[in-house]
């Protein structure tokens, strides 16, 4: 069997094209949705990512700046511009790229961030409102991962899905989606002994380790879904998951490449949380 492709370029494409109508008719009120990225240092992968950010949000007619600062910015003045764009009426997200330079805490920069600007969905308010089921902004990564289980009318009900990894921005929210739609969940991590034990029972496997070749071909039951988020490169320096696309392929009914699979969902799922905020500030 070969896989279908879950496409997240195809996806955010579509998705992006409904994006920019409904800023559109937010603009024609008014209110033209608004993110602030921040990015401390020269992480030379951070700064490809924010600069698909920035390029995301003028495609879909949304206002953006990028503030970047050196990697010797301290906290307190990190917090004092966090506080500066809380009060600033024409930003509706803010979003501290991360990993941030060891002298910054970033649990701090998060509490920093007004929680209803908060479109990266990390706050401490909005992990308690994905785990009690209360409406809220959802963290981008693990939302994006769900419209493309989605995109494929996929019922999760009943289904076992094994998420591997526990961070609390990929891992920890997954699973807590998965469950809110009717999957049964494990959750894998460093320590679990035997993770083929487990990936070989799932429906569906969601990768967030960010090592390649985590899942592959012997690992999996015929006909699984399979959702990769990592972002790794490999020996010839070319960009990677965490599955063996090549060999998982042929016997998964479906598989999100990488490139051109979660890593776009994420950036459109951030428009989505931007566009949320900013309809929301309007009423
Ligand atoms: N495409 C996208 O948009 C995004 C991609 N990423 C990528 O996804 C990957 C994961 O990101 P993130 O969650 O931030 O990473 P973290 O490093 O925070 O978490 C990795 C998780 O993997 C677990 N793990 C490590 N080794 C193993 C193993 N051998 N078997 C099972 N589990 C293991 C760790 O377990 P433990 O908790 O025990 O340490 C941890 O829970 C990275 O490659 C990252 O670059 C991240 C965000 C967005
Ligand atoms: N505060 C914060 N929020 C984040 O959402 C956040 C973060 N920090 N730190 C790092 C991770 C990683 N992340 C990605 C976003 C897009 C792609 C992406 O667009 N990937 C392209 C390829 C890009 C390339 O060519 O390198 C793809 O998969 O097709 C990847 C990874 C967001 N993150």
């Amino acid at each position: 069997m070969t896989a279908r492709l879950l496409d997240g370029t195809a996806l955010s494409q579509q998705m992006r094209g409904q994006i920019a109508q409904r800023a559109a008719q937010l603009a024609e009120r008014g209110t033209r949705p608004g993110l602030a990225v921040i990015l401390v240092g020269d992480d030379p992968a951070s700064q490809v990512y924010v600069r698909n950010k920035v390029k995301a949000c003028g495609e879909a007619g949304f206002h953006s700046v990028l503030e970047r600062y050196d990697a010797s910015l301290g906290e307190a003045e990190l917090l004092a511009r966090i506080e500066a764009l809380n009060a600033d009426p024409a930003i509706h997200g803010i979003l501290v790229q991360t990993p941030l330079p060891k002298h910054i805490n970033p649990q701090k920069v998060i509490a920093t961030i007004a929680t209803h600007k908060d479109v990266d969905g990390y706050s401490v308010l909005s992990g308690g409102e994905l785990l009690t089921g209360l409406p809220g902004l959802r963290p981008c990564t693990p939302y994006g991962c769900m419209k493309l289980i989605e995109s494929i009318d996929y019922d999760l009900r009943g289904k076992h899905a094994v998420v591997i990894g526990r961070s609390n921005t990929v891992g920890k929210p997954m699973a807590l989606l998965l469950l809110q739609a009717n999957a049964t969940v494990t959750i894998c991590h460093s320590a679990t002994p035997d993770l083929a034990r487990h990936t070989r029972e799932a429906d569906v496997i969601v990768a967030a380790v960010g090592r390649r070749n985590t899942v592959t071909r012997e690992m999996v039951k015929p006909g699984v879904v399979v959702v990769d988020v990592g972002m790794n490169r490999n020996d010839a320096g070319k960009l990677c998951g965490d599955v063996d696309f090549e060999g998982v392929s042929q016997v998964a009914s479906a598989i999100t490449p990488v490139p051109g699979g979660v890593g776009p969902m994420t950036i459109t799922m951030l428009l989505s949380n931007t566009l949320q905020a900013a309809e929301l500030a309007a009423g």
